[in-house]
């Protein structure tokens, strides 16, 4: 056997916290050398970290259950920060490690620290190998009869459906061969990845059960009892009807196979139209990364550089309200906390919030993006740049800039009931469904049988919505005109 056989081979964690369908993990394994499972907190000037608070909670909680898993396979996974070559190289040269193998990341600070580390690794004579897995299909695979990217989503989709099947995904090796010499670990909780005071999170624990099994188990409950209904029901935000997986896939505890492989097979009892739908979605987090891969801009700068010019507001008052849901519309009010409390927020609301920021408040996407990442659970450098462009007008098949969402009519059409609104502002609890989504239209009568004094108990609105969309259109005319 050559000597380098029995050296240890380094599987590098990154957002692909799970053993399930992880290839590198796979390859490690099947090379029968002695894994070291790493995971290093890589420091903000690598542009890959750290990652916002509200995610690193959850990365806290999920390297915990892979620790959990990794124990039950009689290993540990080591934990180290610093700069991810001077890392590698520390563990590499403690291991004798002549391995280092990885999932790919396709965002572009990802991309230029591992094509450094590949370069550098491989004039030490190390093995450095990256896997696909975090995508159905590689971004570079699909791409146009003219051999240029996608800008278009339902092209794409065409061309992902007609790509076939993605592979099936692997399962978790039953046993696996961990280096049975540790590299010194530091510990999780010098990390200091949780809040402390005030605990902000206090309520995630209610929602969320990071770790891979948690992603697997909400996977099953959500194709035995959501998934029929799904195209109907998914912009219903007081509905349990979405899958609410973004947070698992954000982190890599489930793959987007395993996920596609669980909608296989169902057409006995979950309609082809739910599964086509939730499908779709997935593809459109595909599209996300195709785009960013291709047009790495995406993640800070217009795509559409026409809206370089776009005259931006830069008013704290206004974006603070926004940020702590007081701006009068409860819609946008019950997103805002919605998003505050679990991290998360229903795909409609962040469309209407969205809209509200960049349309009504005139204020930069950037910086609705930017606080996105800070308070997300599922906070991803594809879907949030691509989602927030894609309301700004900015992106590639972007919504026209000039559909400008009404919070108040998109609050009756969605949550009719008023319910989810109610779940989020408790000040509005006992108003009627009539006025719940526009309180500054109730009469008197109605609004002290609610208990509610505007601009006391709950906020007047921080904008007239009709002349906020007319100056946004003015803006909009007139970076047009001058493009
Ligand atoms: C302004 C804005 C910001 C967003 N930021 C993020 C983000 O940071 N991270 C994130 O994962 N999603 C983001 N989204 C997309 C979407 O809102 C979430 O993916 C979705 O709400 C997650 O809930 P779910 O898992 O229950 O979705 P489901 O409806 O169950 O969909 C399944 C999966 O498909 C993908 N998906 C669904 N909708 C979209 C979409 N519109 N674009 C791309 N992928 C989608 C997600 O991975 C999701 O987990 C954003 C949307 C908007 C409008």
């Amino acid at each position: 056997m050559a000597k380098d056989a029995i050296k240890p081979v380094i599987l590098w964690f990154r957002r692909d916290l799970r053993l399930d369908d992880n290839q590198a993990l796979n390859a490690a394994h099947l090379s029968g050398r002695p894994i070291i499972p790493l995971y290093i907190n890589e420091p903000a000037s690598a542009g890959t970290g750290p990652l916002g608070a509200a995610q690193a909670w959850w990365l806290h909680h999920s390297l915990e259950a892979l620790d959990r898993s990794l124990h039950e396979r009689q290993g540990r996974l080591v934990l180290a920060s610093g700069e991810a070559l001077e890392v590698l190289r520390a563990v590499i040269k403690k291991s004798g490690a002549k391995a280092v193998f990885w999932n790919r990341r396709y965002d572009p600070s990802g991309i230029s620290v591992d094509t450094h580390i590949k370069q550098e690794l491989e004039k030490q004579a190390i093995e450095a190998r990256s896997f696909g897995g975090q995508l159905l299909h590689e971004p570079s695979r699909l791409m146009t009869g003219s051999g240029t990217p996608y800008r278009v989503y339902t092209p794409f989709w065409r061309a992902l459906e007609g790509a076939g099947e993605a592979e099936p995904p692997l399962e978790a090796p039953a046993k696996l061969r961990l280096a049975s010499q540790r590299p010194a670990s530091e510990t999780l909780k010098s990390w200091k990845l949780l809040p402390t005071k005030p605990d902000w999170a206090k309520d995630f624990t209610d929602l969320w059960t990071p770790g891979e099994q948690g992603a697997r188990e909400r996977l099953s409950a959500f194709v035995e009892e959501e998934l029929k209904g799904y195209k109907e029901n998914r912009d219903y935000p007081a509905k349990p009807a979405t899958s609410m997986l973004s947070p698992h896939l954000a982190l890599g505890e489930i793959s987007p196979a395993r996920i596609w492989d669980a909608t296989r097979g169902l057409s006995n009892r979950v309609p082809a139209a739910d599964i086509v739908h939730f499908r779709k979605e997935i593809a459109w987090r595909e599209f996300s990364y195709h785009l960013l891969f291709h047009f790495p801009r995406l993640a800070s700068e217009n795509w559409n550089d026409r809206f370089d010019g776009f005259q931006w507001r830069y008013d704290d008052g206004d974006f603070e309200a926004w940020r702590r849901g007081m701006t009068g519309y409860p819609i946008v009010d019950a997103g805002m906390r919605q998003l505050w409390r679990h991290g998360w927020m229903h795909n409609r609301v962040r469309m209407i919030v969205a809209s509200f920021l960049i349309k009504d408040l005139m204020i930069d996407w950037r910086d609705g993006e930017a606080w996105f990442r800070d308070t997300l659970v599922d906070a991803d450098p594809a879907n949030n740049a691509a989602s927030w462009q894609w309301v700004a007008g900015s992106g590639a098949d972007a919504s026209p800039f000039f559909r400008i969402f009404n919070p108040m009519l998109q609050g009756e059409t969605f949550d009719p009931d008023g319910d989810y609104v109610r779940a989020h502002v408790p000040e509005l609890q006992r108003l009627g469904a009539k006025y719940i989504h526009r309180p500054f239209e109730a009469p008197k009568s109605a609004l002290d049988e609610a208990g509610i004094i505007l601009g006391q108990t709950y906020p007047k609105p921080i904008v007239d919505h009709a002349s906020a969309r007319d100056r946004a259109l003015a803006a909009y005319k007139a970076t047009k005109d001058a493009a």
